[in-house]
């Protein structure tokens, strides 16, 4: 989508690159002369000022014609993480519009060899009917035969209704009150051992023993303290065959493995929701055999604190090749990528995210479906304060505590993403080997791929890739900017001052529209927004319309404009709607909400009320004291 030619494209460039900014015109561009040439208001005809809800006139302004619009619309964050145990995943060439003809003649996707499980130490993790408790295999090995009795057709939402059409969505799958997913080796706690061989076993390099230091199982006692990995700690694995000789450096060893979802959960929390505590809980699986595909959708939220999904792929027993076709393609802000799931293989997105599963074309594709919560159902720390268990709910596989904040230094050359948050991920406290085993395939990974390193602009304009180390300058930039508004708006002809109104980059339910659940570049801009305590900053779900206002002056063409009809509750109501002193300046912005209102039908994975369903949300900005 463009809306105006490369001359006046280059034009405006010219006027605000590199600019030292004139007296008069704090924002930093030539904003005076600018909109003379912009021609806001040829003739009085469709003027951009336009009534506020409330009676009061605003200034609509779309993207990229107001300095403020186009700082804004470079605020982008990645909306989603994966992680692959076996390396960087391949690139996959791929035509969004034209999915369904490729997928149907093209057998060019290869044969790929079976994929050995590994190293993210979910394989070993068992699945479970409810009812019997009859065994469904692992996550690396599922048991197809068994899992077939659980397995109805899968259906989708379209609004409130629950819908089966195979042409939006074909496949199979197990809802989370039939089956379980059941950590270390299907006993929550295992029992101590009773006898002498129990204990060697448990302790001994036994391949069925499911505390076998291979993969993230690997568990010791004392293991977090340097000291008891030195020659007298029996348990150190070194030392491993000296056991029956030495006594215990400590009294009992500890009983619980570390739970193979806690090194997902933190990674959850780390690239997607820094600062949240995270609970993770099994919601379904989902059954795609040849043929079997999902249209484009956005996943129903369960729960206000529901703002994520996460996905990990199972493997399924005695069949010597995976599938073909079956891509999760993820698509936001004008940017897509599309995996290639392999077992042990994790993607966690923001539920507003659209994702398709394109048609499986041979073999089986089985994935498991975690809701991601914001809120902390951990137990009480024990003495060692590293408990992370789940507390709540018989579906959550993990569930993490806010992270201590730590001073980002170690990290930010390799993450400078964390610089706005801080990264406790880098940072032990101890030296710890499952730690540094699990960094060590991260970096590997990381510094092997492309995983989102980028910002993106957003979809109306040219989508191109910035470096991540710019959020954090354009976000600043965009926070001087609002600020001066603010502060000197009468002097600016394209500041109106009062309150500024921009559209938050991620679409929400509701209730859900509060600091705490913020998400990406609106939690990051709304911390920005808020610390200099100069701002303060309201939020709330708004109507939200995008028409086209025809400007004569532009070549006869339809220039898209937003406008924020109406704010829902809460914290506004119609009845006691929020006083603004002067109009105010509302900013466009690209973003999942043009999604919202561009889309011919809104999908989700559920039927979905109404005050459940996505709605745009914006922010008010204004002064935190009028001088
Ligand atoms: O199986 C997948 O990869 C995703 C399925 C999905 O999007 C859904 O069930 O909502
Ligand atoms: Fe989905």
């Amino acid at each position: 989508m463009q809306y105006f030619d490369e001359k006046e494209r280059s034009l405006l460039e010219e006027g605000n690159a590199g600019a030292h900014p004139p007296l008069n015109d704090p924002l930093g561009g030539d904003t005076l002369d600018r909109r003379a040439a912009l021609r806001f208001n040829p003739e009085g005809e469709d003027p951009p000022v336009r009534t506020w809800y409330n009676g009061q006139q605003a200034w609509y302004i779309p993207q990229e014609r107001h300095p403020l619009a186009k700082v804004l619309s470079q605020v982008a964050l990645p909306k989603w993480w994966n992680f692959s145990p076996h390396g960087p995943p391949p690139k996959i060439p791929y035509w969004r519009h034209d999915w369904r003809r490729d997928y149907e003649d093209d057998h060019t996707w290869g044969y790929k060899p079976p994929v050995k499980v590994e190293t993210l130490g979910l394989e070993e993790v068992q699945l479970a009917s409810t009812a019997d408790g009859v065994p469904l295999g692992t996550i690396g090995s599922v048991d197809l035969q068994a899992l077939r009795a659980l397995l109805e057709p899968s259906h989708f939402g379209r609004g409130a209704d629950t819908i089966y059409d195979e042409s939006v969505r074909k496949g199979l799958e197990v809802k989370a009150s039939k089956m379980n997913v059941v950590r270390w080796n299907g006993s929550r706690e295992p029992s101590p051992p009773s006898s002498d061989d129990e204990d060697l076993c448990r302790y001994n390099l036994c391949s069925h023993n499911p505390y076998y230091p291979g993969s993230y199982n690997l568990y010791y006692p004392g293991s977090r303290n340097p000291y008891y990995q030195g020659s007298h700690n029996p348990y150190y694995p070194g030392n491993l065959h000296r056991r029956h000789h030495d006594p215990p450096a400590r009294p009992k060893p500890q009983t619980v493995p570390p739970n193979p979802f806690t090194g997902l959960a933190k990674n959850v929390q780390k690239r997607l929701f820094p600062g949240r505590p995270v609970t993770l809980r099994f919601y379904k699986l989902a059954l795609y055999e040849s043929g079997g595909h999902f249209e484009f959708h956005r996943d129903s939220t369960h729960a206000d604190s529901h703002h994520g999904t996460l996905l990990v792929a199972c493997g399924v027993k005695d069949s010597q090749t995976y599938y073909d076709g079956g891509h999760l393609i993820l698509s936001a802000d004008g940017a897509e990528d599309v995996f290639e799931l392999g077992p042990g293989d994790a993607v966690a997105f923001y539920t507003d995210v659209q994702h398709a599963v394109s048609p499986v074309t041979r073999g089986t594709r089985i994935t498991l479906q975690f809701d991601i919560f914001l809120e902390d159902c951990t137990e009480p720390e024990d003495e060692d304060g590293d408990t992370v268990e789940a507390a709540e709910g018989p579906n959550t596989v993990a569930s993490i505590r806010i992270p201590t904040p730590i001073v980002p230094t170690a990290c930010v050359t390799c993450h400078p993403e964390d610089t706005l948050y801080g990264c406790e991920y880098d940072s032990p406290s101890v030296a710890d080997p499952y730690y540094e085993m699990e960094k060590e395939k991260r970096m590997t990974y990381e510094t092997k791929t492309d995983h989102p390193k980028h910002i993106w602009f957003n979809s109306s304009a040219p989508a191109k890739p910035a470096p991540t180390l710019a959020v954090t300058d354009i976000m600043n930039d965009f926070v001087r900017k609002v600020t001066t508004v603010l502060r000197y708006g009468s002097a600016i002809p394209l500041a109106p001052g009062g309150t500024v109104v921009f559209l938050l980059s991620h679409i929400y339910r509701r209730m859900s529209i509060r600091p705490s659940y913020l998400k990406g570049a609106d939690v990051a801009l709304y911390h920005a927004l808020t610390s200099s305590g100069e701002l303060k900053v309201y939020m709330n779900a708004v109507a939200y319309q995008r028409y086209n206002w025809y400007n004569p002056d532009e070549d006869a063409r339809y220039a898209p404009m937003i406008e924020v009809t109406q704010p829902f509750a809460p914290p506004f109501t119609l009845e006691n709607p929020p006083v603004f002193a002067e109009p105010v300046l509302v900013l466009d912005r690209g973003g999942e909400a043009d999604m919202l209102e561009n889309d011919e039908i809104q999908l989700g994975n559920d039927g979905c009320g109404e005050v459940w369903r996505y709605s745009a949300g914006a922010m008010f900005v204004s002064l935190a004291q009028e001088d």
